[in-house]
């Protein structure tokens, strides 16, 4: 992963983690209003993947999402990597990924030299808060995942195989902590000085 002073010409990228229903979704839509990030969530791009008529990969997606598992990087950073192109900016917020080991290594093989990663927002938020979240916005989402049976599976993947990713990343001193179980004005009154941090 190219740090980030290594070239000023590359796209910059911010990730953005924590858990399912922290928030962050919510809080990409203000900052592109404010700052002028591209956003781009991994979950809506797979989502959309798994609708396109013709998609080979469409079934294996939906049989992830179904059991709260991560689909293989080789999807999700295409599905990334062709967003960013065809976007034609130059800064993004990649929303809900890297997810595991399998995703962080898939980025740096593929994105690695093509991008600088400046920084990662984690919305830290209990799991009880995520969960009533999720299943409040599962009355209306229309999302096969939000729900309780899948809900417990998200949380686990996340407790697994997200957080070790969050905890690799603040070693590095590239975490930015937000309290995302406050209101959404006061999460995003803690994002803006996050993302001034960052800059
Ligand atoms: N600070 C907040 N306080 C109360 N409700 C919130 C807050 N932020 C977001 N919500 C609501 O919680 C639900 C989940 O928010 P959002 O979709 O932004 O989460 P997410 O982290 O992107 O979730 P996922 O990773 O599962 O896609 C939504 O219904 C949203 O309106
Ligand atoms: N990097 C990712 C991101 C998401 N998924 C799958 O999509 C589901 C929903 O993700 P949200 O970010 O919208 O909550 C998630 O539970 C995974 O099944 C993924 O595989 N890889």
């Amino acid at each position: 992963m190219s740090s980030s002073s290594s070239s000023a010409k590359l796209p910059n990228v911010i990730f953005v983690l924590g858990g399912p229903g922290a928030g962050k979704g919510t809080q990409c839509l203000k900052i592109v209003q404010n700052f002028g990030y591209v956003h781009l969530s991994a979950g809506d791009l797979l989502r959309a993947e798994r609708q396109r008529p013709g998609s080979k990969v469409g079934e294996q997606i939906e049989d992830h999402i179904r059991k709260g598992t991560i689909v293989p990087v080789e999807i999700t950073c295409s599905l990334l990597e062709n967003a960013m192109i065809e976007s034609g900016k130059e800064t993004f917020l990649i929303d809900g990924f890297p997810r595991n080991k399998d995703n962080l290594d898939g980025w740096n093989r593929q994105m690695g030299d093509k991008t600088i990663v400046k920084g990662v927002l984690f919305f830290e938020c209990s799991e009880e808060i995520c969960v009533n979240r999720c299943l409040e916005r599962g009355k209306q989402s229309g999302r096969s995942d939000d729900n309780e049976e899948t809900l417990k599976k998200r949380i686990n993947t996340y407790n697994e195989s997200t957080l070790p990713i969050i905890q690799y990343f603040d070693k590095i001193n590239m975490v930015k902590r937000i309290d995302a179980s406050k209101s959404e004005e006061q999460v995003y009154d803690e994002v803006q000085s996050a993302l001034n941090e960052i800059k």
